[in-house]
């Protein structure tokens, strides 16, 4: 029987099921991946991340070609067994992980490349934990109409690409926010084709102080349900709010979340605007798993 090593980790409540396979041996099936994830049955994550050398996996052969070419790869899925794009709060556990493996070396004021599915992405330390560029955004997918249960209404949502799909849809005010039971599928009309994760926002009385902008979230996460945090989920929320605030928004803001606080700050590059996100990355705990 096939075992593995793994690591508990947690960003802002968000957690994961961590195991290391540099050599791209030890992939999991989806139903591997969803009885690990099961909260009663198995460990009980979010999603499983596998590290893995970029030169391992097909998808990684992109993320060493790129100019600061990543060794590793963060091989990420979802709690139900589909794979994801990206994940926010998982790449700055992932780090934390690497580097407490002794898999990878973060100098002080350096910067670590990670491969992921939607291209490679720059780690550093930050106060609050570990910031990660999510690089460009865009808005895709319109203004669905969004409907959770216990919503009373259908409510226009905005379509946000960060480089996995996110529809983020504005509430009246916290009372709305604490009432979605987000234990269900949002219904999202039209349907996207890949599916989005979708979070549910409130502006703070007043918005912005001392130039940061504030909101609280909660989310449901494509392939995994309700969640603590959704990292790529709060940098979507927040340029979502800063959209529909208009002209004279500030580009940084901090997101409260049922599991925390994370910090995103929007900012002028070379190839256009892209995002950062800061935030926590703890590891839990450690076991070992028997594969059937
Ligand atoms: N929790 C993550 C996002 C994980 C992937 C997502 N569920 C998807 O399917 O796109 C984050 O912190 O960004």
């Amino acid at each position: 029987m096939a075992t593995i090593h793994f690591t508990k980790g947690q960003g802002t409540g968000n957690d994961f099921v961590l195991y290391s396979d540099p050599e791209g041996r030890q992939p999991l099936t989806a139903t591997q991946i969803a009885e690990i994830c099961d909260r009663h049955f198995g460990v009980g994550a979010d999603g499983v991340i596998r590290a893995v050398r970029s030169a391992h996996l097909p998808e990684g052969e992109a993320a060493l070609a790129e100019d600061d070419g990543a060794t590793w790869f963060m091989d990420y899925y979802n709690a139900d067994g589909s794979p994801a794009e990206m994940c926010g709060n998982g790449i700055r556990v992932y780090v934390r992980y690497l580097l407490e493996s002794g898999l990878a070396e973060l100098p002080e004021g350096g910067t670590i490349a990670i491969g992921t599915r939607s291209g490679v992405r720059d780690v550093q330390r930050s106060t609050n934990g570990f910031q990660v560029d999510l690089g460009r955004w865009r808005l895709d997918g319109g203004e669905p109409l969004v409907r959770a249960k216990e919503l009373a209404v259908a409510r226009p949502g905005l379509g946000i690409d960060m480089g996995n799909p996110h529809v983020v849809v504005a509430v009246a005010d916290d009372s709305e926010l604490d009432a979605a039971d987000l234990s269900y599928i949002p219904h999202i009309e039209p349907s996207p084709e890949h599916g989005a994760n979708v979070e549910f926002v409130v502006p703070h009385e007043p918005l912005v102080v001392d130039g940061v902008g504030r909101i609280r979230m909660r989310v449901h996460e494509r392939g995994s349900g309700e969640t603590l945090s959704c990292g790529t989920g709060a940098a979507a929320a927040a340029l979502a709010v800063r959209y529909w605030a208009g002209d004279g928004a500030p580009n940084q803001w901090r997101v409260e979340v049922p599991g925390g606080t994370v910090g995103v700050r929007m900012f002028a590059t070379e190839d256009g605007e892209h995002v950062g996100l800061s935030g926590p990355a703890a590891l839990v705990f450690t076991g070992t798993l028997d594969l059937a």
